[in-house]
């Protein structure tokens, strides 16, 4: 397959987005619904390979599923042995595993070979200490990976158990699903390090408590984790989710390679249907942005960031907020000095280890990137074109594209690899580029003036993303 060539657009660009749900919310609904006993229905939801991932599997399962004019209705059945397919998908490889312990039979999971180096070990452990057999690879460090085979008898009893979640707080959300189901629920301890993502922990415990699911966290009786005073204690009671019908949230992280667009090119960029209020980690691209000198407005429900003439260095903790940080350093690549970007060693375990990832893309490019312990510095130089590496991680592919728009001669091999969790990017980003000649953020429908600069239009906004 031959490498995509990155539209190049140094000049202003223009332009309103609209994206497609969340991968993790999408995924989080699905698992409950999945648990329930009785249909559910999941109103636009991301339709891309990890949610689809998660769908057959569960499919696989016993589940029912039929998607219908935009919308996922789930038809829970008793779970069974199945042999299933994780792809690259964290949410995948970690959820399903817990989930399986309440399936009556084996469940083989697996994934792409790049899947067999993500940490797998603490949800393995977690499983044994439920008293339900399961086998798994070992890597050289004799920890457990992908595959594993859980051997579930149809019924867990539950209890108390203990998780080093310093590696990703996948393992907690994965534990935390599955523990309403269990007999007598969950009590689950975080035992060692700082966890990461705590804004996603957050998400579980709202999607579980909107399903209906009792769920105390410790040392705070209750209420969101904070950063910063992360929950170390779950209790979730037993019961039986009921997730109802729900509309999936755009999903924020993915709308961030687009106000990426807006700061690289000193341009304007609006996402449609930013939510209010919500758990999702990309909400906080508003005070990272800003803090590297964009001005950010929230305007009837539709997020308008206006690029800066010069992008200001950051120096941030980003430990909650990792996956972000592909997009973040690609806007830091365009800084007036060098940004560091701390506190991300979990990185290493996403879809490629992002840490090794970054610094040799952007060192492809003439760029200079290195890490110290888990910090990340950039420091901006003159760049030039070349073909980057993607490592099967979509992140990494829409990194490339950002940096395409500014840096003549950037090609990106594997853009397919945004499937994951966004198969519309390339037509999306090669509409956002082809349009920007057109003012239309600030259209008709738009009820207030955009920021400075930026004329109007009677043009309806184009919808650049999913269907509606
Ligand atoms: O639970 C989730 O939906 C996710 C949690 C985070 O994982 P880590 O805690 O491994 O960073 C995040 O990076 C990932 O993209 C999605
Ligand atoms: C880390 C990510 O994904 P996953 O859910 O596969 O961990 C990501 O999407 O940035």
């Amino acid at each position: 397959m031959s490498a995509w060539p990155a539209p190049f657009h140094a000049q202003p660009l223009n332009t309103s987005i609209r994206v497609p749900g969340s991968k993790s919310l999408t995924n989080r609904f699905i698992v409950l619904a999945a648990l329930g006993d009785q249909p559910s229905v999941i109103r636009e939801p991301l339709v891309a390979r990890d949610t689809v991932l998660m769908v057959r599997a569960l499919e696989a399962m016993g589940t029912g599923f039929e998607f219908y004019d935009n919308a996922l209705f789930v038809y829970p059945g008793p779970l069974r042995g199945a042999s299933i397919h994780a792809g690259l998908a964290g949410t995948v490889m970690r959820f399903l595993p817990a989930v399986a312990t309440l399936a009556n039979g084996d469940v083989e999971i697996d994934g792409d070979v790049a899947a067999r180096v993500r940490p797998m070990d603490p949800v393995v452990r977690a499983i044994e200490q439920l008293d339900v057999l399961i086998d798994h690879g070992t890597n050289a460090a004799g920890q457990a990976t992908l595959p594993v085979t859980v051997h579930g008898t149809g019924s867990v009893l539950g209890g108390r158990i203990g998780i080093d979640a310093s590696a990703s707080s996948q393992f907690i959300s994965a534990m935390l699903l599955a523990a309403p189901r269990m007999e007598s629920g969950l009590e689950l301890r975080h035992t060692a390090g700082q966890i990461p993502s705590t804004p996603h922990l957050d998400m579980t415990v709202d999607v579980l408590r909107g399903s209906g699911i009792e769920v105390f966290t410790f040392p705070r009786d209750a209420g969101p984790v904070r950063p910063g005073h992360p929950a170390v204690r779950w209790l979730v009671l037993p019961g039986i989710p009921d997730v109802g019908n729900v509309e999936v949230e755009p999903d924020l992280s993915n709308a961030g390679a687009f106000l990426a667009a807006a700061m690289v090119t000193g341009g304007f960029v609006e996402i449609q249907n930013w939510p209010r209020i919500t758990k999702q980690p990309g909400d906080q691209l508003r005070t990272i942005l800003a803090q590297m000198g964009a001005s950010v407005a929230m305007m009837a429900g539709r997020l308008q960031v206006k690029g800066p003439e010069q992008i200001e260095p950051i120096d941030l903790d980003m430990h909650d907020v990792g996956e972000l940080v592909p997009t973040v350093a690609a806007v830091a690549t365009f800084a007036t000095g060098t940004s560091a970007i701390r506190n991300i060693g979990q990185l290493r375990g996403h879809e490629t280890d992002r840490l090794s990832a970054i610094t040799t893309e952007l060192e492809r490019l003439g760029g200079k990137a290195w890490v110290e312990d888990d910090d990340l510095f950039i420091e901006p130089r003159p760049l030039h074109g070349a073909t980057l590496q993607t490592y099967e991680d979509h992140r990494m592919a829409t990194f490339a594209a950002i940096i395409g728009l500014r840096v003549e001669g950037v090609s990106v091999e594997n853009i397919a690899t945004t499937s994951k969790t966004l198969p519309q990017f390339p037509q999306m980003w090669q509409d956002m580029v082809a349009g920007a000649a057109v003012v239309r953020a600030n259209t008709a429908d738009l009820p207030v003036e955009g920021p400075e600069g930026t004329a109007s239009s009677p043009d309806p906004a184009p919808d650049n993303g999913a269907t509606a």
